[in-house]
């Protein structure tokens, strides 16, 4: 099935996939697909999270965005311009963190920017003013070997500032930061967007998307299983359980059991499913003489959400999911092969990671 960004016109987006695919060979000669089919509308400015679970074909996805491998079938365009036939013309004006960059740990932070900066034929005062994007100016001067986590992570995103590029490709850039490393990374990202560029960042992490980006694209096994604005496929979502306080737990569930809802308890209160308006549950228990002394509706977050639509698509399922009729969507290069599998039973843990990995381009 196809989702795009709903009202986006081409011109509108900074990267646009139309049934992208790729496919691995292991060395035992065995075929995987790692994307299959993907169409991805990323918009222009803001952060875009590109949402999927280990194994669902995100850094594959990017790595052919970025001409870093080859895709076996489907077209790519960014920037406008078409992948990878026109990538030279559009490289300049994209940054990307892929892997991690290599820095010198003995000589400051600053230093490693101005080689970096010399090296790609970049401005030397991009280094100040890079260095004030991450917000490392007052640590500019620091070895880059005593930094943080989360400051070598701001760093390397600073590096890919230094050709000042329109849009920004972050693969699970906050991997292995403790809270605070998370916090920076994001505060980074967000500026970044909110100063029009293009961010595209990948991500297993739904709060991270969540709590980071405007829109969003769900992927599970290559494929796109929804896009939109976060902020619509949060507001789409049915599912709201209502949180209710009683002096009677027993007595009002049964009330409310008898009236078609679903009630499940959570010590002495009710957490109640199946009913379109909270106000029908007040109504209901008053007309019994059961009087509330706490109502919260609870709307189910993208977790929910994303687990609804990511469940059997583990890595190697085929089958597909419903995709809620707003879906809408947008926005991201070393894999493997394949062809299309059967559908498997859902995984377990549908973060889980493949088992086999091994492989080269098919
Ligand atoms: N070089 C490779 N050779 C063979 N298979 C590969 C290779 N790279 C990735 N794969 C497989 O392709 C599928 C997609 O992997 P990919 O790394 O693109 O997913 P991902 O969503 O980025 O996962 P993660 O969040 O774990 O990084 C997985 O099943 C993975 O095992």
């Amino acid at each position: 099935m196809t989702t795009t960004l709903d009202g986006a016109s081409p011109g509108d987006l900074a990267i646009v996939t139309r049934g992208l695919r790729k496919t691995y060979r292991s060395v035992t000669g065995r075929r995987s697909v790692a994307v299959q089919g993907l169409d991805l509308d990323v918009p222009l400015g803001g952060v875009h999270g590109f949402l999927g679970p280990n194994g669902s074909g995100k850094t594959t996805s990017i790595r052919m965005l970025l001409g870093l491998i080859h895709a076996d079938a489907g077209t790519m365009n960014v920037l406008g311009h078409e992948i990878p036939r026109q990538l030279p013309a559009v490289i300049k004006r994209v940054g990307a963190i892929v892997e991690q960059p290599k820095f010198f740990p003995t000589i400051s932070a600053r230093r490693n920017l101005e080689i970096l900066a010399k090296g790609i034929g970049a401005p030397e005062r991009a280094v100040a003013q890079v260095l004030e994007d991450v917000g490392l100016t007052d640590r500019g001067k620091d070895l880059f070997k005593t930094y943080s986590l989360g400051m070598k992570q701001r760093l390397a995103i600073a590096a890919t500032l230094l050709k000042d590029p329109d849009l920004l490709i972050f693969d699970e850039p906050t991997n292995g930061l403790d809270p605070a490393g998370i916090h920076e990374i994001r505060e980074t990202m967000r500026s970044l967007g909110a100063s029009g560029k293009t961010v595209l960042v990948s991500s297993h992490i739904l709060s991270e998307v969540e709590h980071v980006a405007d829109t969003v694209t769900i992927i599970g096994r290559g494929r796109t299983l929804a896009q939109g604005r976060v902020k619509d496929l949060l507001d789409a979502q049915a599912t709201t359980t209502v949180r209710v306080g009683v002096a009677d737990p027993d007595g009002a569930e049964r009330v409310l059991r008898e009236g078609g809802m679903t009630v499940v308890r959570d010590g002495a209160l009710l957490n109640v499913t199946g009913v379109d308006d909270p106000a029908e549950i007040t109504r209901r228990l008053a007309h019994h003489e059961h009087y509330v002394s706490e109502l919260v509706a609870q709307r189910a977050g993208l977790e929910a959400f994303f687990l609804e639509l990511t469940a059997g698509e583990g890595p190697g399922t085929a089958a597909g999911v419903p995709l809620p009729s707003h879906a809408a969507g947008h926005h991201a290069a070393s894999p493997t092969d394949g062809a299309p599998q059967p559908p498997q039973g859902p995984p377990a843990n549908p973060y889980g990671r493949p088992t086999s990995t091994e492989g080269g381009e098919a």
